[in-house]
């Protein structure tokens, strides 16, 4: 469950659920939206894929009140850039005699990051925790961390490309983290404070990996201890105890430890580690195709143009 570090937000389950096929029309913007279907549901509204025009997609959030997107909105327009999208439109529709704001974003494909390693297999852990890294280094450099990292918030495509959802906890470099969930909380296990900064995601990413790769079970015995007894030092005890963490073990730890400034020398480290391991060649054949691709059209490239020279 998702907390917010700075105020109660009021979850107003009374909102009526949209059915497939409802019209959302924003006032301001004069938009129109159909609902093709529900996509997710958290403390701040529900978020339900809409099509717009000539059926293209999106994902629309349709908050419970006035208040509760407007700094999901402030953010993602911050974040908003030409080549990459977050937000696309932001407005108030009436529904039942009400205003309800919502925003639209790029509908992101997808299935949770636990339904997806429970299909593909649990190596798939060790390439998405390097992905999540990346999207965090990227957010990052831009002075924001995530806050929020859990399984809820990412989504891995059937190629199994890893995005981050859900902006409501993204939290300028500084200040205090807006929205944090518990188990992915260094604040709760006593492993640091709940600034927001690259260290903060970091443990983030490391707890989520170590809960994926030693089972819930043993991860939630030791987060349901007394706040006194939980620490760092036992995640990092725990991690050198399943013998899955292994490969990874050295990130594992110094990311628990806050010991990473950066989400990009986290990476660094993460992919040698991965490289040094090798363990991944049963999946790489899934990325074959596009490399050998590449690889034939770079050979064919290089042959014509050696045959030019030598004619
Ligand atoms: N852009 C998107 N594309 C596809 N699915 C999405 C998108 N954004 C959100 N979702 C789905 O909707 C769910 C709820 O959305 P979101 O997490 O933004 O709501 P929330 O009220 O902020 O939730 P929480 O209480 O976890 O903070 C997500 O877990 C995800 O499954």
């Amino acid at each position: 469950m998702t907390i917010w570090s700075k105020q109660d937000n009021e979850q107003s389950a009374s909102v009526r659920l949209l059915q497939n096929d409802a019209r959302i029309r924003g006032i301001y913007n004069e938009r129109t939206y159909r609902v093709e279907r529900l996509l997710g549901e958290g403390a701040n509204g529900r978020v339900y894929l809409v099509s717009a025009g000539r059926k293209r997609l999106a994902a629309l959030k349709l908050g419970y009140d006035a208040a509760s997107l407007q700094s999901e909105i402030n953010l993602l327009s911050a974040l908003n850039r030409k080549d990459k999208p977050y937000l696309l439109d932001a407005d108030d529709a009436e529904l039942g005699g009400l205003r309800y704001p919502f925003y639209v974003m790029p509908y992101i494909e997808g299935v949770r990051v636990t339904a997806f390693i429970a299909k593909r297999g649990r190596d798939w852990t060790y390439i998405l925790l390097r992905q999540l890294l990346a999207r965090l280094d990227e957010l990052h450099r831009q002075g924001w961390a995530f806050g929020d990292v859990k399984p809820e918030n990412i989504l891995v495509s059937e190629s199994g490309r890893a995005t981050l959802v859900d902006y409501g906890g993204v939290s300028r470099f500084g200040d205090s983290v807006r929205q944090f969930t518990e188990l992915y909380d260094r604040g709760y296990w006593n492993a640091g404070s709940r600034t927001a900064e690259a260290s903060y995601d970091i443990f983030a990413v490391a707890a989520l990996g170590l809960r994926l790769l030693a089972g819930y079970e043993r991860f939630d015995a030791r987060a349901n201890r007394i706040p006194q007894n939980r620490c760092a030092e036992d995640l990092v005890t725990l991690a050198r105890q399943t013998p899955a963490c292994k490969p990874i073990a050295p990130f594992l730890e110094k990311a628990i430890q806050g010991r990473y400034d950066s989400a990009d020398a986290a990476l660094q480290e993460y992919r040698q580690l991965l490289l040094k391991w090798g363990g991944l060649k049963a999946l790489e054949p899934l990325h074959l195709p596009w490399l050998t691709a590449a690889f034939i059209s770079s050979f064919v490239a290089f042959v014509s143009v050696l045959w030019l020279v030598l004619n």
